[in-house]
């Protein structure tokens, strides 16, 4: 069922494995002329647009683009008791989880009487996007919000796809779990068009009941989305900020023999459910193995809900084995490949997932499916994808906080270094520098 890539005897060195490992053919460039158009599109005509975006891409247009505060209460109080229980474990998880990144304020004494202080400074207003093409997210409504939340952003908006099934609202889910978190600012806009309302903001439609001034811009944009939405994403970096490209999903294994084929399958098949571009990828030195996981494979494949979707995921070229020599070529090629999730199912699990530099997350050992971490692990689900955990990471709060240090020196210590600076500021010939240093000091 998956294509094979065989790489033993072949030299893993970096560049040789970036042309063999399996890769989408439609990757985010070729994306990026698909939604120029939308973004600009929102940015002239507002409103309008995004129902018209919404019309083509969602098949509804929704009447109330802002989602009414009624209808977030209405769909907590009509949730499922169960689903209710598992969301706040979800959020009490995640909190716990990302408490635990916030970095402290620190005051450092670099000279006798010259400080320097490290804050950590949350933006003021992010907007989150939230899934909800082929599935629905209530997980990521929770991964978004509770890392902003406990980074301390004040303004937080949310967007999902208008859905036609509810009267061209967000997924009732989706705003159940908003109102959990107590998220009042909902959209129901998806894609490219999100991400571009966040961006500039969005007036509103002249002649609908839109305020006039929809939605403001926000500082940061964050949250998966497929590939357009990833797309949409690089397109207003720089603009905005942004977390990481977190687009079309993918799960690496590396597994040696000792691993369960059955595990093994049911955890790529469980990440291909997610779009027909997903990637599910095994790295393995047993070709017996790979032949058992294939088996269970088709056999899942062909029994799960959503097999068409699997079936196209499952034998796109972005999926595949990877056959390798032994662990240590396997590493390197989990490396080279950077997956959003890496999962280690070898006898030396620990060992293995120490090796690793490049993974949005890495589940280590046979009790830890990437499932568990989809949804309350208490680690952050929204992931660099396509290769960028080389230099990117996961979702955290340190995609809502800005550092900034501030300079706190006594006139006696700067006093002390003036000849110093005064050298540098006259070696680059910035005599005015030296000047601003001096009137301090009574030297001029
Ligand atoms: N990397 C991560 O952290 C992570 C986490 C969760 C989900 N995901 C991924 O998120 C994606 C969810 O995708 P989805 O489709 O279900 O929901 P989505 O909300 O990401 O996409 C739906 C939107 O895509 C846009 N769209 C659809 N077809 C388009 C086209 N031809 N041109 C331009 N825009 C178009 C529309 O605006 C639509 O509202 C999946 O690919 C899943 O794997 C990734
Ligand atoms: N596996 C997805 C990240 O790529 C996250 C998710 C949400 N719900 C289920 N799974
Ligand atoms: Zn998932």
């Amino acid at each position: 069922m998956l294509q094979r890539i065989d790489l033993r005897g072949v030299s893993v060195s970096r560049s040789v494995l970036a042309d063999k490992l399996p890769r989408a053919a439609f990757n985010i460039e070729h994306a990026l002329d698909v939604v120029r158009p939308l973004i600009e599109d929102v940015r002239e005509r507002g409103g309008a647009a995004l129902r018209d975006s919404a019309e083509k891409f969602d098949g509804v247009r929704p009447a109330a683009l802002r989602v009414p505060a009624e209808e977030l209460e209405r769909a907590a109080t009509q949730l499922d008791p169960q689903l209710r229980k598992a969301l706040e474990v979800s959020i009490a998880h995640n909190r716990a989880g990302h408490r635990a990144q916030l970095p402290e304020e620190k005051l450092t004494e670099v000279m006798p009487g010259g400080f320097v202080r490290q804050r950590w400074i949350p933006v003021k207003r992010v907007g989150l996007y939230v899934p909800g093409g082929l599935a629905v997210y209530p997980s990521s409504v929770i991964m978004n919000a509770v890392a902003a939340q406990v980074a301390g952003v004040e303004g937080i908006a949310l967007a999902s796809p208008a859905q036609a099934e509810f009267a061209g609202l967000p997924h009732p889910t989706i705003l159940a779990a908003c109102h959990l978190l107590g998220i009042t600012e909902v959209y129901a806009v998806g894609g490219a068009s999100a991400v571009g309302m966040f961006a500039y903001g969005a007036a509103g439609e002249p002649g609908t009941k839109d305020p006039e001034v929809l939605c403001d811009p926000v500082d940061v944009v964050t949250g998966p989305g497929n590939i357009f939405v990833a797309a949409a994403k690089r397109l207003v970096r720089g603009v905005v900020g942004i977390d990481a490209e977190a687009g079309t999903t993918e799960i690496a294994v590396l597994a040696d023999a000792t691993a369960n084929p059955e595990h093994v399958a049911a955890d790529l098949l469980s990440q291909a459910e997610h779009d027909p571009a997903a990637a599910s990828v095994l790295i393995t030195d047993s070709t017996e193995f790979a032949e058992r996981v294939d088996v269970a494979l088709e056999r899942r494949a062909d029994a799960t809900k959503h097999s068409e979707r699997v079936h196209t995921a499952l034998t796109g070229p972005q999926s595949g084995t990877v056959l390798v020599d032994d662990m240590d070529a396997g590493v390197a090629v989990a490396n080279a490949y950077g997956a959003e999730h890496l999962e280690i199912q070898t006898e030396k699990a620990p060992h293995h997932a120490d090796l690793i530099h490049n993974a949005g997350a890495i589940f280590v050992g046979p009790y830890n499916p990437v499932p568990l971490g989809d949804y309350m692990a208490g680690s952050n689900h929204v992931l660099p994808t396509g290769g960028t955990a080389v230099f990117n990471s996961g979702l955290n709060v340190h995609a809502f906080i800005k550092s900034v240090q501030s300079v706190e020196y006594s006139r006696e210590a700067m006093e002390k270094v003036y000849p110093l600076l005064k050298a540098v500021a006259l070696d680059e010939d910035l005599p005015a520098h030296a000047e601003a240093l001096a009137a301090r000091l009574d030297t001029e």
